[in-house]
């Protein structure tokens, strides 16, 4: 089987794969393999595609989108939605320095994630970053502190786990009773009076985050419904809620998924939080995979073809250290010849050169290539380079954006010599 999904910035022109202008096999020559390509233009509209929802009829904001940058971190792709006006949902204080340095706007930045250290908790602070989403007592405790010594006040809201199925792959749900992520339904009113006793924490939303590539709109409806019902609660007890994060994990169409279109999908959640009567709360989606997944691909160069007893292989230059998805969790990633060609196709196994059987990126594809020639794996851009690694000791791969007809390399490719060059002998 080889289904490949329908692109923005990506095309067939005259039997060959372009990004925006450029055709693939003039990046490979410039560039060489592996190398993640991203188009300006299918970022731009994806990330516009929910500014179109973000607005009321008399053109108030009523929601702001804050990228969730784990998906791709490449300094120019923060710097495009930062000029575009994104905020941004960090995980780490890496990802607090990387998107500073990118142009992002600290108090549009939210601080996610379950284990936030002292220092990171320092270095947002003193950065100005507009709210911590806090999963537990421990690390409010632990905010409160910080922010006293520091003699600042935090801006807060809880994560709540609202114990919905969204209906993805189990090791990227997050809502459910059995998942380390939130505050617990129950406990969550409890744990809001505990943070409104705080003196150097100000509550100033709710957070909510199911899980990632889903593609259906029912579970984020059920979610919202609960937080709502949670916001109704605290107003009762004196509490208020200024802002609601319904986090991100908007599915993409890697083959034959049929996840909803962005504007589609932000309108109405917002059109359902307006109509259960809370228009006032100001909105912040946390999208990642939804706005880069399907502007990048990873470009590869077949090394060798392989007969094997069972099956073929075809060996190409990227890796499970390149880009993890299909080792992990099985994932689809369409793979398409640079340059088609009406050769008869053979049956084989896309697989790279690391010392693993895991190390897969496409099974039984149907595929015309030979050694030398170039394959395109499509729907790259989100968690692809930002999970791969240095395993076998290979340099990761370079990244470029193409935007119209020029190629900026974004990433150079990393050196052989970088890759140790922290490491150190023992005295002789
Ligand atoms: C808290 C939080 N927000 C946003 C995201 C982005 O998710 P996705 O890339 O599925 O939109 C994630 C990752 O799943 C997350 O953990
Ligand atoms: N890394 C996952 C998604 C996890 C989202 C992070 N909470 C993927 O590639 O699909």
């Amino acid at each position: 089987m080889n289904s490949v999904p329908s692109l923005n910035g990506f095309s067939i022109i005259q039997q060959e794969w372009f990004a925006e202008n450029v055709p693939l096999s003039q990046i490979a020559k410039e560039f060489g393999t592996p190398t993640y390509v991203y188009s300006r233009k299918a970022l731009t509209d994806a990330f516009n595609a929910y500014e179109k929802a973000c607005f009321k009829p008399n053109g108030e904001r009523r929601a702001q989108v804050h990228y969730a940058m784990k998906a791709n971190s490449n300094l120019a792709i923060l710097n495009v939605f930062a000029r575009l006006g994104a905020g941004f949902d960090i995980v780490s204080a890496g990802e607090l320095a990387r998107v500073l340095a990118a142009g992002g706007e600290a108090k549009k930045i939210v601080f996610s994630g379950v284990g936030k250290s002292r220092s990171e908790m320092i270095a947002a602070l003193k950065a100005g970053v507009k709210c911590f989403n806090l999963e537990s007592i421990p690390e409010l405790s632990r905010l409160n502190e910080v922010a006293a010594s520091l003699g600042v006040i935090a801006p807060i809201s809880l994560r709540v786990n609202p114990d919905v199925d969204p209906k993805t792959h189990p090791y990227i749900s997050t809502g459910l009773k059995g998942n380390k992520f939130g505050i617990a339904y129950d406990e969550v009113i409890n744990t809001y009076r505990e943070a409104a006793s705080m003196s150097n924490c100000k509550i100033v939303g709710i957070d909510c985050h199911i899980g990632s590539q889903i593609t259906e709109i029912s579970p984020y409806l059920d979610a919202l419904d609960r937080v709502l019902e949670l916001i109704k609660s605290l107003g009762d007890n004196g509490i208020n809620i200024h802002h609601l994060d319904i986090g991100g994990g908007l599915g993409i169409n890697y083959a034959n998924d049929t996840p909803p279109a962005i504007t589609d999908f932000a309108n109405t959640l917002l059109n359902h939080i307006e109509a259960k009567g809370y228009g006032h709360l100001e909105v912040l989606f946390e999208p990642g995979r939804s706005l880069v997944g399907n502007a990048g691909l990873l470009l590869t160069t077949v090394e060798y073809i392989k007969p094997g007893e069972t099956k073929n292989f075809c060996i190409v230059d990227a890796a499970m250290n390149d880009l993890m998805r299909p080792a992990m969790y099985e994932a689809y990633h369409s793979i398409v010849p640079v340059k088609q060609s009406n050769m008869p196709n053979m049956t084989c196994d896309v697989v790279g050169p690391i010392c693993e059987s895991g190390d897969w990126l496409g099974r039984d594809r149907e595929l015309n290539v030979q050694a030398g020639d170039q394959l395109a794996i499509l729907s790259a851009g989100a968690y692809g380079f930002t999970m791969s690694s240095n395993y076998n000791t290979r340099g990761r791969a370079a990244e470029v954006m193409v935007d119209g007809s020029t190629i900026h390399l974004i990433r150079e490719r990393e050196s052989i010599e970088s890759l140790f060059a922290n490491e150190k002998l023992l005295p002789a």
